[in-house]
């Protein structure tokens, strides 16, 4: 078996060459002896158009990347994921979060099953149910119209559903208000449902696997309120509740008629599921067409990922540039600042596409990052993904961005036709969105700043390093296609450095311990007696002094 270990090949090595020479260099250099780059170093995808010469990257850089993901067998894991081999080895599974947006002609037969007829089932069932609540032809029970939903879930089964509810919320029906408990926290459940009109709202419970402690808890909460609200009427729950998951046995324990299920399937990995039944929420709010542009969108961008030279394919380079700036200049962290008001929640769902997928350490067959490599970043895998829309971000944390001592590569998304045209002040809004990669990149020399009529002994504290990587992704505009788009081009990013790490980006195990010590720990802080101290000294310690705030 070839090994996952990269760090042996020529391709490494003409990397590591390639680092000792643009480290050397600046981004100004590279600008004033190539002007070009600036158109030279794009791509395009769909209707995202993207800009990575403020990288700090020449074409040979390029080349020897794509000659890095060639040396990964990249082709191959992509050719391997589309057609649906169990590529998520720990799990046994196929990974096919892509045959969820495939058009209604298409085919695809995975173990024996015809996954696409399967997908458009759900589909159409979802879109037959969304027409009836939106048009309030399914009422409540006590014949009300459908005017709140509260969708129920965590981590994949909330994150991607309040990310699109907020990003299309311009194409929302506006009579419909979405809302999102995810945290076992009771404030979470209490503020978003202590108001509602039982009688006019909609509880979806979205879990893959309908065993999620802090799903079902919050569940239960809300179930009983509601029956309160009928008087006790446990009838009440079938207009009001339906479940999103994989596993009707589950659904039915729980109270809920499978009849108002919307299933999918152990192919669909939590964090690649908005555009599934778990984005029912989502089609509430926008429609079924709506939905469906944006499926379209997704599956534009697969085309494009399955099918274009590396040299080209915007996912792979910027995956790889993710790589570069990882494992070569050990970058440890990488922001993402849309410049978008409604995509504010996307650098949260990135958080969990990203992190919970690479956030491995140990390679498919079992070996450690770490132990062929020599130290330095060459073992490093997942990034830690953070950011906020800007221009907030500006006003917070840009600071370190442009005079702190770490280098942070980031990624700028913005759009040229506002949702909401307010006069000049789409423009005055982007203006920053282009300012800032610039000055980042270029930066205001000790020279330029005394030019200015800078007092000598604060030009230092006021020069502006530059230098910094980002890279530009500019679209006409949000719509619900290009929201489809941007989230598989993050998808198809995350799946890229998978295969150059060797890593599985479709299992989670490092999320289970806690769960499990969670449950042990639970009886010792609700005991009336003085629970065993069996724990660590810290725990033990932590949870005597819980006990005594809470009077136990
Ligand atoms: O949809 P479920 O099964 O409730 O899981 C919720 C989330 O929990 C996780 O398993 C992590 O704990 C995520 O991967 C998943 O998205």
């Amino acid at each position: 078996m070839a090994s996952y270990d990269l760090s042996g090949t020529a391709a490494w090595s003409a990397l590591r060459d390639e680092h000792q020479t643009l480290a050397a260099t600046t981004l100004r250099e590279l600008f004033a002896t190539d002007p070009e780059r600036g158109t030279r170093l794009t791509a395009d995808a769909v209707e995202l158009h993207l800009d990575y010469s403020k990288n700090l990257v020449t074409d040979s850089t390029v080349e020897a990347l794509v000659a890095l993901a060639d040396e990964a067998g990249l082709s191959e894991k992509i050719a391997a994921m589309f057609a649906g081999e169990h590529i998520n080895l720990t799990e046994d599974r196929a990974v096919l979060h892509t045959a969820l947006r495939l058009p209604r002609d298409a085919s695809l037969v995975v173990d024996g099953q015809d996954v696409v007829a399967d997908v458009h089932a759900v589909l159409d069932r979802m879109a037959e149910f969304s027409e009836k609540v939106r048009s309030g032809a399914w009422t409540g029970h006590s014949g009300k119209k459908i005017t709140t939903v509260v969708n129920i879930g965590i981590g994949g089964s909330d994150l991607g559903p309040v990310m699109a509810y907020e990003a299309l919320r311009d194409y929302a029906d506006r009579g419909i208000e979405c809302r999102f408990v995810s945290n076992i926290d009771p404030t979470d459940v209490f503020e978003k449902v202590h108001d509602v009109d039982f009688e006019s709202t909609l509880f979806i419970v979205a879990s893959k696997t309908f065993g999620t402690q802090e799903t079902l808890t919050n569940a239960r909460t809300a179930r009983q309120w509601l029956v309160e609200a009928y008087q006790g009427d446990e009838a009440a729950v079938a207009k009001h509740f339906v479940a999103v998951s994989t596993n009707a046995e589950r659904v039915a324990d729980f109270g809920i008629d499978t009849a108002n299920m919307f299933g999918f399937w152990d192919w669909v990995g939590g964090r690649y599921s908005f555009d599934s039944a778990v984005g029912l929420a989502l089609m509430l709010s926008i429609g079924a067409d709506g939905f469906r542009q944006m499926l379209d969108g997704f599956h534009q961008m697969d085309e494009h990922f399955r099918t274009t030279p590396f040299a080209q394919n915007v996912p792979v380079l910027m995956g790889l540039l993710n790589v570069w700036y990882n494992n070569f200049f050990g970058t440890g962290s990488h922001a993402v600042l849309p410049y978008s008001q409604y995509l504010n929640r996307f650098p949260a769902y990135l958080q969990q596409l990203t992190m919970e997928s690479n956030g491995k350490s140990v390679r498919l067959d079992g070996t450690s990052v770490s132990d062929a490599v020599a130290g330095g970043a060459a073992g490093q895998t997942g990034e830690i993904f953070w950011g906020e829309p800007g221009t907030n971000g500006q006003h917070a944390f840009y600071q370190l961005l442009h005079q702190g001592t770490k280098m942070t590569p980031a990624d700028f998304i913005g759009f040229a036709l506002p949702n909401h045209d307010l006069g000049e002040m789409h423009d005055l809004f982007m203006s920053n969105f282009f300012a800032q990669t610039a000055a980042l990149a270029f930066g205001k020399t000790a020279e330029e700043v005394a030019a200015d009529g800078t007092p000598a002994e604060i030009v230092n504290h006021k020069v502006m390093p530059g230098n910094r990587p980002t890279s530009t992704i500019l679209a006409e505009k949000l719509t619900p296609s290009v929201l489809g788009q941007l989230v598989a081009l993050y998808e198809h990013i995350t799946f890229t450095q998978s295969v150059v790490w060797g890593i599985n980006a479709f299992d989670q195990w490092g999320v289970e311990l806690g769960k499990v010590m969670a449950n042990q720990l639970a009886p010792k802080l609700t005991s009336t007696e003085a629970p065993a101290k069996d724990s660590d000294g810290s725990t033990d310690a932590l949870i005597e002094r819980y006990r005594a705030f809470r009077g136990r």
